[in-house]
């Protein structure tokens, strides 16, 4: 499990651990830490182009004294000093190890540039020259390395208010934070390292967590030997409509593919007949009204994907809502719920899947304003809800009313295509129906749909039948501990 921390819960326990050392003992450390990072990323030293833009605060430090290291072994550093104000002790060592200062037009000629602009002391969108500086660095043909986060991006939301540091690398100082985990902040911090300077004891309970593959292995459902199909866990799926008939066979699709013990679909008869040819594997019922009555016993729902908005999936979603299982709401689900929140007036659980637009509908929050702080806008809506929200997007965030929020880490953008929440749905509500809690069943759904997602593209187009399909193979990839690597070996690195 990776551990994720806001920008307060860092300085506190910085502030803790400063006050047992001598000062500047963690600055050192940092900037050791930094300084190997980025020799490890030039893989030659000697001679290398690299420029420091240093900011005024400890950020600026970090750079400066890992810049004095880099220039100790032969790289050629310069530094543009960017604030009113310089660290003056980092100063001084960087020039006293050959370094020298240097304009903004360096950056164009740098094989490596290290942003030190600000770190997690900044507040609010960039200022100048910190955003043209910013910008520049961005656009630079060479590597960027962030110290700590990248300048521009808010260290403990991953919110962009305006120019920011397009980072190669983000070497991170004592404890993730969360905003290089969630979106947008996460697609600007590139692959993440973390620096141990000692702060573990010091650190609270986190702010966000990211699970591992073993994380998620462990919590999984596995079969005994005494298990049939009915303890293994049965889902009911209220999916898919005459005009959508995909979402049904989609969302079966995905839950057995995650191990339902038994599917059993209720429906109008085109998806009836879908579910059916693609399916003979789960117990279909022809609904010839909305209700559930002859469906028979499950142990979770999942409501909604290509359900339709009309009279008659209304009520068959108040049916199912007025079930004693706990009910997973997607899609269709969701535009109804917005409409009449009384469907989510219930005792037994409930986990919402929305992407952005519909948390938006169903939350009269501006999608924009959710998309710049999924986080926030996911842990708000559980709260007033009191239910569990899964908000889908380039990073998928899941929480619930209290504790730590989980992040996935394991998507892709090639995810982004027709019916994979259809798919996802169905694991998660596989996850459900073999007992998981709905946080454990949304986050290890998220997870392994993502890797499932990865899996079936492999670096080209997906279908979301082929993420169904690739399923199995992340479970299996998930107990073997393997993950496809998108970052160098030996990095601790998040695989985005
Ligand atoms: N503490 C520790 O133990 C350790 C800390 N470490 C390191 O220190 C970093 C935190 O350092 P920090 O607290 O000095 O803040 P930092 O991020 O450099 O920013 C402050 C500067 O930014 C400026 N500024 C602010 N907002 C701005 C904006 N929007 N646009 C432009 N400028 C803006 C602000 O300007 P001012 O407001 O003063 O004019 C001030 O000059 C941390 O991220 C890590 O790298 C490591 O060495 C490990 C040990
Ligand atoms: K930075």
């Amino acid at each position: 499990m990776r551990t994720a921390y806001t920008a307060d819960q860092i300085r506190a326990a910085e502030r803790a651990l400063m006050a047992e050392l001598p000062h500047g003992t963690l600055m050192q450390r940092a900037a050791a830490g930094l300084a190997a990072a980025c020799a490890d990323l030039l893989g030659r030293v000697y001679a290398a182009r690299v420029v420091l833009l240093v900011g005024g605060g400890d950020n600026g430090g970090d750079a400066l004294y890992a810049g004095a290291l880099l220039a100790r072994r032969g790289a050629r550093v310069g530094a543009v000093l960017a604030g009113s104000r310089t660290h003056e002790a980092g100063l001084a060592a960087f020039l006293d190890a050959g370094g020298r200062v240097t304009g903004g037009e360096a950056i164009e000629e740098a094989d490596l540039v290290v942003d030190g602009l600000v770190g997690i002391g900044a507040t609010g969108a960039l200022r100048e020259p910190y955003g043209a500086l910013a910008a520049a660095a961005g656009s630079a043909p060479g590597l960027v390395v962030a110290v700590d986060v990248p300048s521009g991006v808010d260290a403990g939301t991953g919110r962009v208010e305006g120019p920011a540091v397009r980072a190669t690398l983000t070497v991170t100082m004592g404890a993730y934070k969360t905003g290089l985990l969630v979106d947008p902040g996460a697609a600007y911090a590139g692959a993440v390292e973390l620096v141990d300077i000692g702060l573990g004891p010091y650190l609270p309970e986190p702010d966000a967590v990211a699970q591992e593959a073993a994380d998620v292995h462990a919590l999984l459902p596995r079969p005994v030997a005494e298990s049939d199909k009915y303890r293994r866990g049965v889902l009911g799926v209220a999916a898919g409509s005459d005009l959508f008939t995909g979402a049904a066979v989609l969302a079966v699709g995905g839950a057995l593919r995650a191990g339902a013990g038994m599917v059993r679909y209720a429906g109008t008869s085109a998806p009836v007949t879908q579910v059916r040819a693609h399916w003979p594997e789960a117990v279909v019922t022809l609904l010839d009204a909305p209700s559930i009555e002859h469906v028979g016993r499950v142990q979770a729902w999942v409501l909604g994907p290509g359900l339709g908005t009309g009279d008659w999936a209304h009520e068959l979603a108040a049916a199912v809502l007025a079930s004693d299982v706990p009910v997973l709401v997607d899609a269709d689900g969701l535009t109804l719920v917005a409409r009449d929140r009384d469907l989510l007036r219930r005792d037994a659980p409930v986990l919402l899947t929305p992407h952005a637009g519909e948390l938006s509908r169903l939350m009269g929050v501006g999608r924009d304003a959710i998309e710049a702080a999924r986080l926030e806008h996911a842990r708000d809506a559980a709260g007033e809800l009191g239910v569990t929200v899964l908000l889908k997007g380039s990073t998928t965030v899941v929480a619930d009313g209290a504790g730590p929020a989980r992040v996935n880490t394991t998507g892709t953008s090639w995810l982004a295509a027709g019916g994979t929440g259809d798919v996802l749905s169905g694991v998660a509500g596989a996850l459900l129906a073999q007992g998981l809690g709905c946080f454990d069943a949304a986050s290890c759904a998220a997870y392994l749909h993502g890797l499932a997602g990865r899996l079936a593209a492999a670096g080209a187009p997906l279908a979301a039948a082929d993420v169904a399909e690739a399923v199995p193979a992340a479970i299996r990839a998930v107990a073997g501990r393997r993950e496809p690597e998108r970052t160098p070996p030996g990095r601790r690195s998040f695989a985005r």
